[in-house]
């Protein structure tokens, strides 16, 4: 947990995923080949869309012109015939990565009939951290303008490691996204996230030469696990949070997952939290792309499950006056 106390030579490490990893023992450096192969694996299972799947894909711009405001959905049948939409936001410490390492969770949500949007972002330096944030609620207001035009029944949303942070955005800008907007979201699966800047913003291999171009009082404007929840919960109330974290991350990963649930339950948000064991930072999001792994059984037996009533609750209420 946060203490600015800590003098702590190991918090580098702590913030560095790849030295938790338990595979890859035999290699001369495992946090080098957990990425390598990270990469390696996650862009097979992009190419592999198309070219073994049939999978189609609308490439789309939300912002910018010669940038890397993108996003690309993926989709069965017609891009806009009515169907559930699934949103994915990749991590890479908002300074590497792009949607070609972030598909592999695309064919088993696409086989079972969603379109699945894989989002790419702008990276520090080309941006601030303040700006990518800002650049990524433009985003959201046009995913949600997106999900109107094509006749979405339903959106849901996962991102993993620093795309955790942008995704917490969502939940937390009032009148970003209307009441009636609200009603159109089912879940969110916060992935391996990082909620709180406090700490890593200071550590030069994580933020070398300030490239995120934070100071101590932006690094905690920016951090979700300083927002005041309780703010407008009961407009979420729709909402399933999923806040899921592995066995193989640091104690301050996990433990920052594990306290981010708890303020948005708090907050008096719907929301679970879920350690999962033996994953990693990388084989969790590696292995989206099996049918029947833990991490795809667990977020389909979610999506799966019965889709809530529109206005469930004001028929409650009607039905007992
Ligand atoms: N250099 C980091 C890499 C890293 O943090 C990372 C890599 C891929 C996906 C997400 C990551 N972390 C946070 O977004 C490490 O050694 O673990």
């Amino acid at each position: 947990m946060y203490n600015p106390n800590e003098k702590n030579i190991d918090l580098v490490r702590d913030y560095f995923p790849s030295y938790h990893t338990a595979r890859f023992q035999d290699q001369p450096e495992p946090n080098i080949a957990v990425q390598d192969h990270f990469l390696q694996v996650t862009k097979q299972h992009a190419n592999e869309l198309t070219t073994k799947y049939g999978i189609k894909v609308h490439n789309l711009r939300y912002g910018g012109s010669d940038d890397r405001q993108l996003v690309d959905v993926f989709y069965k049948d017609e891009a806009s015939k009515p169907s559930p939409l699934f949103v994915y936001v990749h991590g890479g410490y908002w300074q590497m990565l792009d949607k070609s390492h972030s598909c592999s969770i695309v064919a088993p949500l696409v086989r079972r009939g969603y379109r699945v949007a894989v989002m790419d972002y702008n990276n520090c330096p080309q941006v601030t951290l303040a700006q990518l944030v800002e650049q990524f609620t433009d985003f959201l207001i046009w995913i949600f303008d997106y999900a109107e035009q094509t006749q979405t029944t339903e959106l849901s949303f996962a991102a993993h490691s620093a795309g955790g942070h942008l995704l917490a955005q969502l939940l937390h800008i009032p009148a970003l996204i209307s009441e009636e907007r609200r009603q159109k979201v089912r879940f969110l699966f916060f992935i391996c996230g990082v909620y709180d800047l406090r700490e890593l913003w200071q550590l030069e291999p994580v933020n070398p030469n300030n490239i995120f171009g934070l100071s101590a009082e932006s690094a905690e404007q920016l951090s979700p696990m300083l927002w005041p929840w309780q703010a407008d919960s009961s407009s979420w109330s729709g909402v399933q949070s999923h806040v899921i974290s592995a066995e193989y991350e640091s104690v301050t990963f996990i433990e920052q997952s594990r306290a981010f649930a708890k303020k948005l339950q708090d907050g008096g948000f719907n929301v679970t939290f879920k350690l999962f064991d033996k994953y990693d930072h990388f084989d969790i999001i590696e292995e989206t792309v099996i049918d029947n792994s833990p991490i795809t059984s667990y977020l389909l037996e979610r999506l799966q499950a019965t889709p809530k009533a529109p206005n469930f609750k004001n028929k409650i209420r009607n039905s007992v006056r």
